[in-house]
């Protein structure tokens, strides 16, 4: 199978060595990542297009493609056929085969090119095909001028290629051909959904999480930040930053004025952010915030949060509806970790300033104990976000189980993307989907008479929920650990 990829058309109009340097980049992200699903994949191009070729009778055609469709760069993958020319008759019965489905009801036109020394012209190409899928589909007809679908084919010497399928890729710029920074992570939707808007930009991010004090929240933002890499950003490595900011929550709660909470709180953060930023050479700091999302996210109050340091604060929401934002955080997949984060409200006062005076906040702030927040960066703890589900603490060791009786249910807790890309095909065990997020809730509804096995692909997933849930008197949940 062929691929043909086109980058964003704003690539396009680049000067040369930008051109040149954005494209090389796409080439090597996505060699990078197909190279994971075989080896023998070739990736080249040029100037405009990177070509994919993979081999043969390996059943990849779904995986390179569902793994295309989540390269930044890409603006579409044509899937590209190549066959032996025979004749005319043989490039029509393709042709149709290629296309007849997708003709139902529309117009079409034909558009051949021809390389090399043949015995007909590109144009009597075109009719024969051209009249191959007027009998052989449901297609209205032929539209030279303004056709809804173009039939491209291109005969080569010996042997030639009809474009077929067509798929959508992300858009925006190959990751890594701009700048690095750092996204302050919450795990909730608006500032998963940065995240990955800066992703698609091309931006390389690393992940900054502020712990208020709850463990589950942890364990929640490092599922949705190691997600969001694994699937749109992992051609290239970064880490996820946990700063324990319990000593900070309760130092402003002593020393400053319940109005300023929030603002102060968010103002210790950009401290702390520009701090760790200048470790990790990052350029930028990333938020969540669209103003006017709660009475407290006034311009104002923004600016006052953004006096606390000299690092630029991007806000890719900051216009977008909450509809949008949850939009995009289901298109993306990460709109039921966001659902299920345990919330942490410790320090949401009940009446915050929406117009705080920046004197009047540096005033509250001199009452702090500086040490607080020093501690805070000093005691940061940094990991690389593909070992992050590896190192994600378990409270209880549990049980691994390679061969179930057949009593045992097995709970799949992999995201539905996931578990359709590689179902869990048991003949002798009831299965259940539950996803890792929906565990909690639903495990409690579970009959408790069963024995129940926790799977996912790596079992690192599997394992953690089942500490969790151990932990919490659960003692019916093992670990299902297939051999492989
Ligand atoms: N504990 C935290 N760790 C890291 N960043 C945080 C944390 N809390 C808030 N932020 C940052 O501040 C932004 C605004 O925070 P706010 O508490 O108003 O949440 P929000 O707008 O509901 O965001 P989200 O949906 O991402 O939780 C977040 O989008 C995020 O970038």
């Amino acid at each position: 199978m062929k691929l043909l990829i086109r980058p964003a058309p704003e690539v396009a109009i680049k000067s040369k060595p930008v051109r040149q340097q954005q494209m090389r980049q796409l080439r090597q992200n996505i060699r990078k990542l197909l190279a994971r699903l075989d080896p023998e994949i070739r990736v080249d191009g040029s100037w405009d297009r990177v070509d994919v070729d993979v081999p043969d009778g390996r059943s990849l055609a779904g995986p390179v493609i569902d793994e295309l469709v989540r390269i930044p760069g890409i603006s579409t993958i044509q899937e590209i056929g190549v066959f032996p020319f025979v004749d005319l008759d043989d490039v029509g019965e393709k042709a149709v085969q290629a296309y007849a489905e997708r003709l139902k009801g529309k117009t079409f036109a034909v558009r051949a090119r021809r390389h090399g020394d043949h015995d007909f012209r590109s144009i009597d190409l075109e009719r024969s095909v051209g009249a191959a899928l007027l009998q052989g589909s449901d297609a209205k007809g032929v539209d030279l001028k303004s056709p809804d679908l173009e039939v491209r084919i291109e005969v080569k010497d010996d042997s030639y290629h009809i474009a077929h399928r067509r798929h959508e890729g992300l858009g925006g710029y190959p990751l890594g051909t701009v700048e690095t920074v750092m996204t302050l992570i919450s795990g909730g939707y608006d500032s998963s959904v940065a995240a990955y808007l800066m992703m698609r930009r091309g931006i390389r991010s690393h992940y900054l999480f502020f712990n208020l004090g709850g463990a589950a929240h942890e364990v929640g933002v490092r599922q949705v930040a190691h997600y969001l890499w694994e699937r749109y950003g992992s051609s290239h490595n970064v880490k996820f930053i946990s700063v324990p900011f319990e000593g900070v929550v309760a130092e402003i709660m002593r020393s400053v004025n319940h109005r300023h909470w929030g603002v102060v709180l968010k103002r210790m953060m950009l401290k702390a952010a520009a701090e760790i930023a200048r470790d990790y050479n990052a350029s930028g700091l990333v938020m969540g915030d669209a103003v006017a999302q709660v009475s407290s996210q006034t311009l104002t109050n923004l600016n006052v949060v953004d006096r606390a340091s000299d690092e630029v604060v991007l806000r890719p929401l900051i216009a977008m509806d909450k509809q949008e934002i949850i939009r995009i955080a289901k298109d993306i997949g990460t709109e039921p970790f966001a659902r299920n984060m345990p919330e942490y409200c410790g320090v949401i006062s009940s009446k915050p300033v929406t117009r705080a005076r920046l004197h009047r906040v540096e005033e509250d702030e001199a009452n702090m104990d500086p040490a607080a927040l020093a501690d805070a960066i000093a005691n940061r703890t940094d990991t690389m976000v593909s070992q992050l589900l590896d190192s994600t603490q378990t409270p209880e060791e549990v049980e691994l189980i390679q061969t179930p009786s057949v009593d045992d249910v097995i709970i799949d807790v992999r995201h539905p993307s996931e578990e359709e890309r590689s179902p869990l095909t048991l003949t002798n065990n009831d299965v259940l989907k539950i996803p890792f997020y929906e565990l909690n809730q639903q495990v409690a509804e579970l009959p408790g008479n069963r024995q129940y096995l926790l799977y996912c692909d790596r079992g690192t997933m599997s394992r953690m929920h089942a500490g969790h849930l151990k932990a919490e008197g659960h003692g019916n949940i093992k670990v299902y650990a297939p051999a492989v």
